[in-house]
């Protein structure tokens, strides 16, 4: 256990009558880091942070947020973290400034410093010349960084985002992302987010990736990756066919010739590329390395694919595709 974890949970668990949303998790989230819980639809991922929000009271375990207890010191851990829901719970009548002014009085802001802060806030989430619209008029993207804006008004030590992108589109996405990552770098912010996109948990420094309520992996996302799986390696020759034998013999790899040329499962893709190119006595025309997804590793440790909510079955193993 590190000692400067800002948010930490141990055997944290909750049941609603006899089904158990989350059972026993537990995990740590340095400070100024982007951490994400990454499970599909009903894995527990906003139960969790839920009860690490001091919303939804654990059944067991234990949760501290900034150095605080969230059963004992439920107010303490309020002031330190900022909080964005799935669904935007901005007031659309009332203008981006108006929606602040009143998160600034919830908080009690002194009225001179909520002045200062929530131009400061708009600014950074580039709405400085929407200030006086009414939310209604804004999309999707605009409420969500309005809402970012507004979670971080008080200055909390985490930002906690449910689905933060969750019904926008990939432009979009990808400019909260760049937001949230200012944030970080500007305000020394720790993110704690859930999501079920998978393209959405490799901008994580780490991921935790949750399942029937429990965490069955942790880490950076590429480590995660390392460990279960190989890379594809792609190549167009001029005769894949005598390519192959000569991957088999020479490099003691298999593949299989297919539509898309060659493809070599191979645990260090891009070293493998320099030796195949200088070794193998056809031309080489084309080569792409593909590392495996993190829907891959979340095959290996489940036996499903994140995609495919389903029965657990006994799922192959990921590293054995060759
Ligand atoms: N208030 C509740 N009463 C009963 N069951 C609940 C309640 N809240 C959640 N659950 C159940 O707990 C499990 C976990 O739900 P949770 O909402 O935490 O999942 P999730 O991973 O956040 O899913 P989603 O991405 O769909 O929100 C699900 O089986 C859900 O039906």
């Amino acid at each position: 256990m590190t000692d400067d974890a800002v948010v930490r949970a141990t055997g944290l668990g909750k049941d609603y009558g006899a089904r158990t949303a989350v059972d026993g998790v537990d995990l740590e989230v340095a400070p100024g880091q982007v951490f994400g819980f990454l499970g599909p639809n009903g894995a527990g991922k906003s139960t969790t942070i839920g009860m690490l929000c001091t919303v939804i009271r654990p059944t067991r375990g234990r949760a501290e947020v900034a150095g605080h207890d969230v059963l004992r010191s439920p107010d303490e851990v309020r002031q330190n973290i900022g909080l964005l829901f799935q669904e935007s719970t901005l007031d659309a009548d009332l203008t981006a400034v108006e929606n602040l002014r009143f998160q600034a009085e919830l908080y009690g802001l002194p009225r001179r410093h909520a002045r200062t802060r929530i131009d400061t806030m708009l600014d950074l989430v580039d709405l400085a010349d929407r200030r006086d619209d009414p939310v209604r008029l804004f999309s999707g993207g605009m409420c969500r960084r309005l809402e970012i804006a507004r979670g971080l008004l008080h200055t909390p030590k985490v930002l906690f985002l449910d689905e933060p992108t969750t019904g926008l589109d990939a432009q979009t996405r990808v400019a909260i992302w760049e937001h949230l990552h200012r944030m970080r770098e500007e305000a020394g912010l720790t993110v704690f987010l859930t999501t079920h996109h998978l393209s959405e948990a490799e901008n994580c420094d780490r991921i935790a990736i949750i399942d029937r309520g429990g965490v069955v992996a942790e880490g950076p996302p590429a480590a995660l990756k390392a460990v279960v799986g190989t890379d594809l390696v792609t190549l167009r020759t001029g005769d894949d066919q005598a390519a192959l034998r000569a991957v088999r013999t020479r490099f003691g790899l298999d593949g299989d010739v297919g539509a898309e040329g060659l493809r070599i499962r191979a645990a260090n893709g891009a070293h493998l590329v320099p030796r195949l190119c200088a070794e193998l006595t056809v031309p080489v025309h084309s080569v792409v390395v593909t590392e495996p997804t993190l829907d891959e590793v979340f095959l290996h440790h489940t036996g499903r694919t994140i995609r495919e909510p389903g029965p657990r079955t006994a799922g192959p193993a990921v590293g054995s595709r060759s």
